[in-house]
């Protein structure tokens, strides 16, 4: 449904994005994650016709964005992180207005503006001014804005951020019945969100894809590395010899300090590769060289976790 090859985007000598690739299949509902100025916004922007980019292809259905900009733009709805409501308006004149704004005839506009309505669960509100509404049904009228058109595809930019728990959860299942029947990208800060609402992630970090994966190989993955919190006392400990000698070990995939947590002591990460388990080699290691072993324990890695060891420096 959606084809983006070697997509860069420069702004100056800043590449935003730097060759971007992947296939988004229809009726997939992708999660676009990253963290500041990983270039979700610019990706975005760009698959919605906002801005351009300097190299690279998106095909939607096919067609390619810049030779049928018009055409692709009509399948796709957008809901920004800040929707452009005008506030002053009631929900009903603000939807027949977008409906006019998307080509829709004049005699098709109230039909379109009552589907996005219902679709959306605002029908009893449409003749409230948006100003008076809370920031759930605000969002909902962003949302119903996207759909105007039947639009294929749905890009959701932070679709939660500023709800209270109760907004977050109808707005989720919302998403998840609309998801039903449309390619959706939700763009999100929200791991949990992510893992409850998308088929796949696509990781973005520096403006690179650095992960595009279904969401249960990622938490698989996730569950795949053990890792292991060592705590050694300072006395006689040189910690780029204990990294260097722990790294050696077979199956460990990486070592860091993660810091202090108790007074003149360390605590050391350890990622092993699953079925590995170096703790008596550990605790030997401790022995031979001196380094006065405290706690060992080992710990699952959490998507989150997942999501800050391929998003660090060299993590790709
Ligand atoms: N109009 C612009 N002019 C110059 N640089 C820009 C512009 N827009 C974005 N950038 C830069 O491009 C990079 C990617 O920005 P982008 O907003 O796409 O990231 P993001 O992943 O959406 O971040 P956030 O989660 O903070 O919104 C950042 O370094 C940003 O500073």
């Amino acid at each position: 449904m959606i084809k983006v090859s070697g997509l860069t985007k420069r702004y100056g000598e800043h590449r935003a994005l730097n060759q971007v690739s992947f296939h988004i299949k229809k009726g997939e509902v992708v999660g676009l994650l990253g963290p500041n100025g990983a270039g979700k916004s610019t990706l975005l922007n760009i698959l919605t016709g906002y801005i351009f980019a300097n190299e690279g292809q998106v095909l939607v259905d096919g067609m390619d964005m810049m030779q049928s900009l018009i055409a692709v733009k009509r399948k796709i709805g957008f809901l920004p992180e800040k929707p452009p409501l005008y506030k002053d308006m009631t929900v009903k004149e603000y939807l027949l207005f977008v409906a006019e704004l998307n080509g829709i005839a004049k005699k098709d506009r109230h039909q379109a503006m009552e589907k996005a309505a219902h679709h959306t669960g605002i029908t009893h509100v449409i003749k409230r001014r948006i100003k008076n509404l809370s920031k759930g049904y605000c969002q909902r009228v962003g949302l119903s804005q996207a759909l105007i058109g039947d639009k294929e595809i749905l890009l959701l930019d932070e679709p939660t951020v500023g709800l209270d728990p109760k907004q977050i959860m109808d707005m989720r299942q919302l998403i998840q019945e609309l998801s039903t029947t449309r390619t959706i990208i939700i763009s999100s800060h929200i791991l949990s969100e992510i893992s409850v609402l998308c088929d796949s992630i696509l990781l973005l970090n520096k403006g690179h894809m650095i992960a595009h994966e279904k969401v249960e190989n990622m938490i698989k993955n996730a569950l795949n590395i053990h890792q292991l919190i060592l705590r050694l006392g300072l006395a006689g400990c040189d910690q780029e010899t204990i990294i260097a000698n722990i790294k050696c070990m077979e199956g460990v995939l990486d070592t860091y300090l993660v810091g202090t947590y108790e007074s003149n002591t360390w605590d050391y990460s350890i990622s092993v590769n699953k079925g590995y388990d170096i703790r008596t080699q550990l605790v030997a290691l401790c022995h031979e060289k001196n380094y006065p072993l405290l706690m060992l324990q080992p710990t699952v890695l959490t998507l989150e976790e997942m999501f800050m060891k391929l998003t660090e420096e060299g993590g790709a």
